[in-house]
């Protein structure tokens, strides 16, 4: 059997080395001709799964993609032709509601303006929604939640307008998929009256899809307010974010959010699960085996830390501020972008660090937060 698969996914020869023959490609440039033997396709977002590449195949039987997002599959065209499918919801989703946290930490830290106390929106409650609020409410924060869809569907959780969000939260979060066409649909969900409409000094922060936002009206929103931070992890036309936009968001990075190397691991781990049930074979293989040992074995705390400890704390697993760094010098580069993603270093989540303190009740939201060991 013949399993393409990027080349960007990892752990797959532990996972699918039993089922068949590997052959890694490059996502972003596969082409029709590359695809035509294949009898599995394991893809990530930057692949364009549709007909133009795959009519050529008659033999497929699976396509997979190791991603929350389904965006870049024509879902209609597999149903059509019978190919079973499957994506990986939730896969990083800690990942992305991590991210999003010490994004924000930085910021308060950045312009002396503490996180504990802000109201932050969060739009769209699924699941690095839900992650993202996760994290916040554990360190204390009020967050309010939009999502009408959910609201629709009977969700019981409590549920705000945009219009709320946009006139209470000082800090707006986005967790929504890419849609570009009825009632809810996201594409330049944030156009230019409603980024004028921002309330002085609202952060805000993109970590779902980049044409949530439109990134020309951003350019000159952001460029007659100062007051307004961004962070901005995806771009309209990645793998070529706009020049102009990049200098201007606080914290910038290429795509990354959902790049812990939990998130990466239990995207291919369901694939691989999915896979076996399809060709009903025993998924034998294990998860937690796949995944190395942090390189820190513990923190002792001293004192349940305050905002600036708990920013120390985090930078121990994920250090916003190198990858910023590295994308600034980088993503004008030729492939820069993608190359930037290839050679990620990816990071640990909140749980791969143990952490030690005496008086567990007093730091009990610090396993809420995501952090393990704490008081053992
Ligand atoms: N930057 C990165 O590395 C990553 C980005 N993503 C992106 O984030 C998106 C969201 O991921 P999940 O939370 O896991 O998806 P999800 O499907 O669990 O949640 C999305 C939520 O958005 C809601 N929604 C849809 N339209 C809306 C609207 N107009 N207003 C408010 N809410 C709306 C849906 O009802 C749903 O509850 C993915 O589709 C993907 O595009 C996901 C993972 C990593
Ligand atoms: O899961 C998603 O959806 C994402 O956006 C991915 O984290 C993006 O990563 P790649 O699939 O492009 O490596």
């Amino acid at each position: 059997m013949k399993i393409l698969v990027d080349e960007n996914m990892p752990y797959v020869e532990p996972l699918f080395g039993d089922l068949g023959d590997i052959i890694p490609v490059n996502g972003r440039t596969l082409t029709a001709a590359q695809v035509r033997e294949a009898d599995v396709l394991l893809v990530r977002s930057v692949t364009k799964v549709n007909a133009e590449l795959l009519s050529g195949n008659n033999k497929l039987k699976f396509v997979g993609s190791a991603t929350i997002g389904t965006d870049h599959v024509d879902l209609t065209y597999l149903a059509e032709r019978n190919i079973p499918f499957s994506n990986a919801p939730g896969c990083n989703a800690t990942a992305v509601g991590e991210f999003a946290f010490i994004a924000m930490l930085e910021l308060a830290q950045r312009f002396n303006s503490p996180l504990k106390g802000k109201v932050v929106g969060i739009v769209g409650a699924g699941n690095t929604g839900t992650a993202t609020a996760k994290c916040l409410q554990a360190y204390g924060i009020k967050v309010l939640l939009n999502d009408p869809i959910k609201a629709a569907e009977g969700d019981p959780r409590s549920f705000v307008s945009l219009d709320t969000i946009m006139a209470q939260a000082d800090i707006i979060s986005l967790h929504v998929p890419i849609t570009r066409t009825g009632e809810h649909k996201t594409k330049h969900l944030f156009d230019e009256a409603r980024l004028k409409a921002l309330k002085p000094n609202t952060w805000l922060v993109n970590c779902c899809r980049g044409d949530v936002i439109d990134n020309q009206a951003l350019i000159k929103v952001k460029r007659q307010r100062d007051d307004l931070k961004l962070v901005l992890d995806v771009w309209e036309g990645e793998p070529t974010p706009m020049p102009e936009l990049v200098p201007l968001a606080e914290f910038a990075t290429p795509h990354i959010a959902g790049y812990s190397l939990e998130g990466k691991a239990r995207g291919t781990f369901m694939l691989y699960q999915n896979l076996c049930q399809l060709l009903n074979v025993a998924a034998d293989k294990s998860l937690l085996d796949l995944l190395p040992s942090f390189n820190i074995k513990a923190v002792e705390l001293a004192a349940a830390p305050n905002e600036k400890a708990l920013l120390q704390l985090a930078r121990f697993v994920y250090d916003l501020r190198d990858d910023d760094k590295m994308f600034r010098n980088t993503f004008l580069n030729e492939n820069g972008f993608d190359t930037m993603r290839k050679n990620h270093q990816h990071r640990r989540e909140f749980s791969a660090l143990a952490l030690a303190y005496d008086g567990q009740s007093e730091v009990d939201w610090l396993s809420n937060l995501g952090f393990s060991g704490v008081g053992q």
